[in-house]
């Protein structure tokens, strides 16, 4: 049913089409580095310096055609569509691609768009809420109107517009599942995102692969359909079942990493090359498998010389080509603000339809906090009670900068999808930042008010307005900066375990030398800057100050051993803080947080990025 209204005739919403152009690619060639070679190793002196996976490869697509990219694994297939699609960011790639006979630089993005081979897509939002935040950083210009009548014609194009507010779904963070669309759906809905600028080109990377056989074939359907309105679909395929194989009207097929043919006659070439294809076998099957044995035949550079000699022949006839004009407009690029709103509003949806964390880290907070008013109730200032509330000073300094590991899962998932959305340069990485920073300053504002208060409050810690909204401030900027000292330990490592590792080891240190357990004073020289360069340090102290300082204490009456702290002044010098002031300290631990805040900006930004 869903394929009947592909079929019935598709309009293009309200977005022009840069419909009817011709991609012409010639003499791409692509080396990368060898890791493997070692200057001055005289193992290494037969090996090569540059590795070229592509190698001259030319050929031209033209408008409406449905293109099978073919090849054995490691053919280069990939590595082809990538770099046609002006997605590959490592390596030397040299050749030209024309649309339309021209060079077009920056605006040939607005022709063509790219499909991955997984579907990286936000579990959380709808069908509909997908492609309405592709429309919203893809088409700026258009009015909310016109975005919404292209975001409903996609969703036809897909055959789900029945499926409109039906969550993606999928494992969410942390392992719980959400209901949602089926893998065929999910493929459609990647279809979708790509179609919403109305593009002339789709390159998609094994579109029918982890798929059952019917929903390949609907999914190919899909494809099909969008090239009866002049989008040229160009998929890079393994072994499709025949009748998908039937749905394409031109084969290219790559063997390591030369062209060895292009065209609508597969079969008749390779029965010219002395490869005939038997009765009752896939032709698909059949084209992999010869193309796999011209390979390792040592006929192989005489084949491909053969094909080159018919391309370069080709290329003479379509150089003669008078071709339409293209209009060549540089796709305007949204402001960082109208990024950040769009983004912020997605990150809105994901935090209230995935909650479990924002609840967990909450409730957990506020257990903590109820356990540590319970063991430590109603704290006087007599000398008996102050070690246990520097305890509680201490243990609340700890605790804030423990409960960030619960968020290790969640910052790493969000790196696929960040990282697969900004290689289609859907946004730059700064309001992204900005945005997910937003609503996690949300969660950490209830998590320290539940933790600090209850805590403040059982334990009767300085009890005073003015005191209790510092408190809540130094440790609200603690539990940031211990949320991105793990952001940026996770994008540099990549893991949750090495993360995990590494800030629990980075964890120890900081709680061991915040002031607590070995006093300033106390510490070897050799190890005295340690204190320094420990943010735990500054909150500690400055929590301390905020909680003693010109504070009269309560000494034992008639006792004959002298008073050890009549006021929290002393107590502060003998932590060897007194030097220091809550402002000064607090100073400190803002300083840490900006740095913080910069560097794990900056990790996202340069470590972050899809290895193409
Ligand atoms: N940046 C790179 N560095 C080193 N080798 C690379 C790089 N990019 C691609 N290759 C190598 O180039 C070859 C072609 O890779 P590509 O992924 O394009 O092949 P493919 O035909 O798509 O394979 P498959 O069908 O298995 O996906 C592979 O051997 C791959 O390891």
């Amino acid at each position: 049913m869903e394929l009947d209204l592909i079929e019935s005739g598709l309009n293009t919403g309200n977005v022009e089409r840069n419909s009817g152009v011709e991609l012409r690619f010639k003499d791409i060639t692509y080396t990368v580095k060898n890791k493997k070679y070692k200057k001055n190793s005289q193992k290494d002196k037969h090996k090569q310096k540059e590795l070229t996976i592509l190698n001259q490869v030319s050929g031209v697509i033209e408008p409406g055609q449905m293109l099978a990219l073919m090849g054995p694994s490691g053919s280069g297939k990939s590595t082809l569509l990538d770099i046609l699609a002006q997605r590959k960011e490592t390596g030397t790639i040299s050749g030209q691609i024309l649309v339309n006979g021209k060079e077009i630089g920056k605006a040939y993005k607005s022709f063509c768009s790219y499909v991955t081979q997984e579907d990286t897509l936000l579990q959380t939002a709808t069908v509909q809420e997908t492609l309405r935040f592709y429309a919203d950083l893809t088409l700026p210009t258009l009015s909310d109107e016109e975005k919404s009548e292209r975001v409903k014609t996609v969703m036809q194009d897909i055959g789900l517009y029945e499926k409109a507010n039906t969550l993606v779904g999928g494992v969410l963070p942390g392992g719980i599942i959400l209901k949602g669309l089926s893998g065929g759906q999910k493929k459609r809905v990647s279809i979708g995102c790509a179609l919403v600028t109305n593009p002339s080109l789709i390159f998609l990377d094994e579109p029918t692969s982890g798929l059952d056989s019917v929903t390949a074939l609907s999914i190919m359907k899909i494809l099909l359909g969008l090239t009866k309105k002049g989008v040229t679909v160009v998929c890079s395929i393994h072994q499709p079942r025949s009748e998908i194989w039937q749905l394409f009207n031109k084969v290219m097929v790559l063997v390591k990493g030369k062209m060895i043919y292009a065209g609508t006659d597969v079969m008749g070439y390779y029965e010219g090359l002395g490869y005939t294809c038997p009765n009752n076998v896939n032709p698909a099957d059949f084209v992999l498998d010869a193309s796999v044995e011209m390979g390792e035949s040592a006929k192989y550079n005489e084949i491909c010389a053969k094909w080159r000699e018919h391309s370069q022949q080709e290329s003479l006839i379509y150089d003669n080509q008078i071709h339409k004009d293209i209009p060549i407009a540089i796709p305007k690029q949204p402001s960082y603000i109208y990024q950040y709103k769009v983004l912020l509003g997605r990150a809105k949806r994901d935090f209230v339809r995935n909650y479990g964390n924002l609840v967990a880290r909450v409730a957990t907070s506020i257990v903590m906090g109820l356990l540590f008013g319970a063991c430590f109730y109603g704290l006087d200032l007599n000398q008996n009670d102050l070690q246990k509330i520097v305890g509680v000073v201490f243990f609340l300094v700890s605790g804030i900068n423990l409960i960030p590991y619960a968020c290790i899962s969640l910052f790493l998932s969000g790196r696929a999808l960040f990282n697969a959305e900004r290689a289609s340069r859907l946004y730059h990485s700064l309001p992204y930042f900005l945005a997910t920073m937003t609503m996690e300053m949300i969660v950490v504002l209830a998590v320290t008010i539940g933790f600090v208060g209850t805590t403040y409050a059982l334990a009767h810690l300085r009890w005073n307005v003015a005191r209790f909204f510092y408190s809540l401030l130094v440790f609200f900027f603690l539990h940031i900066l211990s949320d991105l000292c793990i952001v940026l330990i996770s994008n540099i490592t990549g893991t949750s375990d090495e993360t995990f590792a590494i800030a629990s080891g980075v964890s120890v240190i900081w709680q061991l030398f915040a002031g607590f357990f070995v006093t300033v004073d106390q510490l070897p020289k050799a190890f005295g800057w340690l204190h320094y360069i420990n943010p735990l340090f500054y909150g500690f102290t400055s929590t301390m100050i905020n909680e003693f300082e010109d504070r009269i204490l309560i000494c034992p009456k008639e006792s004959i051993i002298p008073c050890q702290y009549p006021n929290g002044n002393d107590l502060l010098k003998n932590f060897g803080i007194d030097d220091w002031t809550r402002g000064t300290s607090f100073a400190v631990v803002v300083a840490w947080t900006a740095f913080f805040f910069v560097a794990s900006y900056l990790s996202l930004h340069y470590l972050n990025k899809e290895k193409r």
